[in-house]
């Protein structure tokens, strides 16, 4: 039986993240000669104590400081009023030495995460959350991208690269952090685009005809072998916690991660797919350093250094 190519969002990520080191640390000089702080600092601010996003903001803040940049955590009690998150955005968005903000998604309840999102500085929005990024991306202008999708298309053009083009490409989810701005990325990289959800009829056909299945649904192996095509390159979203798969271990409360994808069916029929671990979740931390990268040199009017890959929309 024919078995897919297993793409190494691992490797590729950890593969980024050398080279944006590099940039950082001529950055680093660059500013140094002029006179001018052009090393990339990036906020990120936890608000509660989820254990998930606990491990999300530790390794942010750790792959930060490994390519160079400056890293602010700041943790806020659960508790948090909306007005206290507030205004300490509004006070990162003022610090010169900050240029990249991101508030650690799920927010509590009493917290309306989109007031909170509107409030940051649109330069400064890594996540690519802000409305006005998000207009931007699905308008085709330039502005800062989710970092999720960003990292799922550098995957999707390292294996497909100009085949791209043309392909029909079915997007399972339309959450605005992944399955909106995916659809909008594959659309500007002239994919015929489908979205899918929960009131999709016949979703085993959909997935069926599309020759790129991205899944970001939240819900652990939904996606079988045989809705898949022949051939096709999928790539898994999908973080899924679910007990592990030994009795006993699961009895002594382990657990491991899946993806949306059932990925041992999966693999005997895509012709390449993402793992999980090991697939997108890299990518989306790299293309957050990407990001913050981005964002510091066009807050200070500096190029893009060449080897960084352009991470707008529009760029084709
Ligand atoms: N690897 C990474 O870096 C990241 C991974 N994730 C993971 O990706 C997954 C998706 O995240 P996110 O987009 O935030 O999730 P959301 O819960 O916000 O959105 C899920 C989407 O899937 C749809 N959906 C849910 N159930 C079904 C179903 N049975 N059939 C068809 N469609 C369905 C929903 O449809 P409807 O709109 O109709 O409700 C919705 O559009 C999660 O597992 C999350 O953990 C998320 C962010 C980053
Ligand atoms: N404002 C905001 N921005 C986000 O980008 C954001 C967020 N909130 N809230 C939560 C989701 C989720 N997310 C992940 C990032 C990395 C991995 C990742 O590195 N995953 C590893 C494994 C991690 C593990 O072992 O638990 C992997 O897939 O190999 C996963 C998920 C970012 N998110
Ligand atoms: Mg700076």
């Amino acid at each position: 039986m024919s078995q897919a190519r297993i793409i190494d969002g691992k490797a590729f990520a950890q593969n980024l993240r050398d080279r944006l080191a590099l940039q950082v640390a001529d950055l680093r000089s660059t500013g140094a000669k002029g006179g001018q702080d052009l090393v990339p600092g990036l906020a990120v601010v936890l608000v509660g104590e989820n254990p998930a996003s606990q491990v999300y903001v530790r390794s942010k803040g750790q792959a930060t400081v490994a390519a160079g940049m400056r890293s602010f955590e700041h943790k806020l009690p659960d508790t948090t009023d909306q007005a206290t998150l507030v205004a300490l955005v509004e006070k990162l968005n003022r610090d010169p030495a900050v240029n990249g903000i991101l508030v650690q998604l799920p927010l509590p309840a009493q917290i309306d995460p989109a007031v909170v999102i509107a409030t940051i500085d649109p330069a400064k929005d890594v996540d690519g959350f802000h409305v006005e990024n998000a207009g931007r991306l699905a308008l085709g202008l330039p502005g800062m991208v989710p970092c999720t999708p960003l990292g799922c298309m550098m995957l999707l053009r390292d294996v497909l690269g100009d085949d791209l083009r043309g392909k029909r490409a079915l997007v399972l989810g339309r959450s605005t952090i992944v399955g909106r701005p995916m659809a909008s990325l594959l659309l500007a990289a002239d994919c015929t685009v489908t979205i899918a959800h929960s009131r999709t009829q016949d979703l085993p056909e959909e997935c069926r005809r599309a020759d790129i299945l991205v899944a970001a649904v939240g819900r652990p192996e939904m996606v079988r072998g045989d809705w898949i095509k022949p051939g096709a390159t999928v790539i898994d979203v999908g973080i899924n916690r679910v007990p592990h798969a030994d009795p006993a271990a699961a009895a002594e409360g382990r657990t491991r991660l899946v993806g949306d994808v059932h990925f041992a069916e999966a693999m005997t029929v895509a012709g390449a797919i993402t793992p999980v671990p090991g697939g997108v979740g890299p990518m989306t931390i790299a293309c957050l350093l990407l990001n913050t990268l981005t964002a510091t040199c066009r807050q200070n009017g500096v190029p893009l250094p060449g080897s960084v890959p352009e991470a707008d929309t529009a760029a084709p």
